[in-house]
């Protein structure tokens, strides 16, 4: 009995030890979590893994835990330039507006019923008065006199058709208006631009480069114009546009140090032809014309410059016929840019200085947009400045 009583109080004792120690683990278990802090320093603590779940209904509205990756910024996309062939025919009717009292003065002239004394005079006027100098008109009036009187011209368009011939001749036809703008084995072509403040320099830089690159040529722009900074960015955007380069230096800089570098650069990168665009300068400031003789001569350690365009701005007429002369002995001028033929009515400048000067004109600036600037052709230009009703 005393057995019995002894077991039940030992049994009565282990189940009771037994719920003392269940029970409290039990309770523990449904504690919050305790504070981690507490004994264990920022430093020693391991980072929290950052939850990438996030239930649905929270996760509207709040940003993405993980950042997408932004993308990359496109690359502008590159102007296309116009292609080049027929650009004169195209540009025509900017030119044939300006020329217009041009070819209607003509016009009336011819067709008076008997070409006397007087109306040869007038027909002198009208192309002295159109720029192409008097010497040039004396010889096309002469000549043309003298097949009207041998070949018995009666009506307009006879006579038109004999003056457009002349005036085609003056332009000197044969002359070899190509640019030079095919690379050496391993060195690109060097084109130099050159001329008076504000003729069209830049402008006409930039305009080239987009006529070689839309002949599938690829360019490299040299800013040597260092005193104006303007200049550099001004030349820097129209590579841009088109994919091309610019080599620029410091403002005021050496621009003949500059000019070699983008030479060297075009080298390097093998690039097809390097256009170096220079500061504007009057030709009677001594110091300016020499560092422009210098520019080229620096620039020929490299090797010959293939091309020195002198820009010519065609609404200062005759009188930029000195500044032009001056230009051609520093640096051996090889084809004039004749800008601004949109904004005068005197396109006769073209055969004065292709006369004068014993350069041809290679490329005429007809305006202010990227394309406005053609390969020179004399026909077309002559049938533009006469008018197609004169
Ligand atoms: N209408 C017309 N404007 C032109 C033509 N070519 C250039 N221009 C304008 O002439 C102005 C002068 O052009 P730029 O290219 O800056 O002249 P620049 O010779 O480089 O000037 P500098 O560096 O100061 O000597 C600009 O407003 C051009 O848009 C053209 O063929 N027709």
């Amino acid at each position: 009995m005393e057995y019995v009583v002894a077991a039940v109080i030992l049994l009565v004792v282990l189940v009771a030890g037994g719920i003392g120690l269940v029970v409290p683990r039990m309770r523990r278990r449904q504690l919050p979590p305790a504070e981690t802090g507490g004994g264990t320093t920022t430093l020693e603590r391991e980072p929290e893994a950052p939850s990438l779940q996030v239930p649905a209904e929270v996760d509207e509205g709040l940003p993405p835990l993980i950042e997408e990756k932004p993308a990359e910024p496109e690359a502008p996309a590159l102007d296309k330039p116009e292609p080049t062939a027929g650009r004169l025919v195209r540009l025509r009717a900017r030119l044939s507006r300006s020329q217009n009292i041009f070819g209607r003065g003509l016009l009336s002239v011819l067709s008076r019923d008997h070409l006397d004394e007087d109306a040869w005079e007038e027909i002198e006027d009208s192309l002295i008065s159109a720029d192409v100098g008097v010497e040039a008109t004396q010889v096309i009036v002469a000549r043309l006199r003298e097949r009207v009187r041998v070949l018995g011209s009666r009506t307009v368009s006879e006579v038109r058709e004999q003056l457009t011939e002349e005036l085609v001749a003056a332009l000197d036809p044969e002359l070899d208006r190509s640019l030079k703008t095919t690379p050496h084995d391993g060195r690109p072509a060097v084109m130099l631009v050159v001329g008076v403040n504000g003729a069209g320099k830049t402008t006409t830089c930039g305009k080239i480069g987009r006529v070689l690159i839309a002949d599938g040529r690829t360019v490299l722009f040299g800013a040597a114009d260092t005193f104006r900074a303007a200049a550099a960015d001004q030349i820097q955007t129209w590579g841009e546009r088109v994919g091309a380069e610019t080599v620029r230096g410091p403002e005021g800089g050496d621009p003949a140090s500059v000019a070699f570098d983008a030479v060297k650069r075009g080298i390097d990168t093998g690039i097809d032809t390097v256009v170096i665009d220079t500061a504007g300068r009057l030709q009677n400031k001594v110091g300016l014309m020499d560092e422009l003789g210098k520019v080229k001569r620096v620039v020929e350690k490299h090797g010959p410059v293939d091309e020195t365009l002198l820009v010519l701005d065609a609404t200062t007429g005759q009188n930029g016929l000195e500044q032009a002369r001056v230009f051609t002995e520093v640096v051996d001028v090889t084809g004039v840019v004749l800008t601004k033929l949109d904004g005068t009515a005197k396109g006769g400048i073209v055969i004065a200085v292709q006369r004068k000067l014993g350069i041809p004109v290679k490329l005429v600036g007809l305006g202010e947009g990227p394309d406005d600037l053609a390969p020179f052709e004399p026909a077309a230009f002559v049938e533009a400045l006469l008018g197609s009703d004169a």
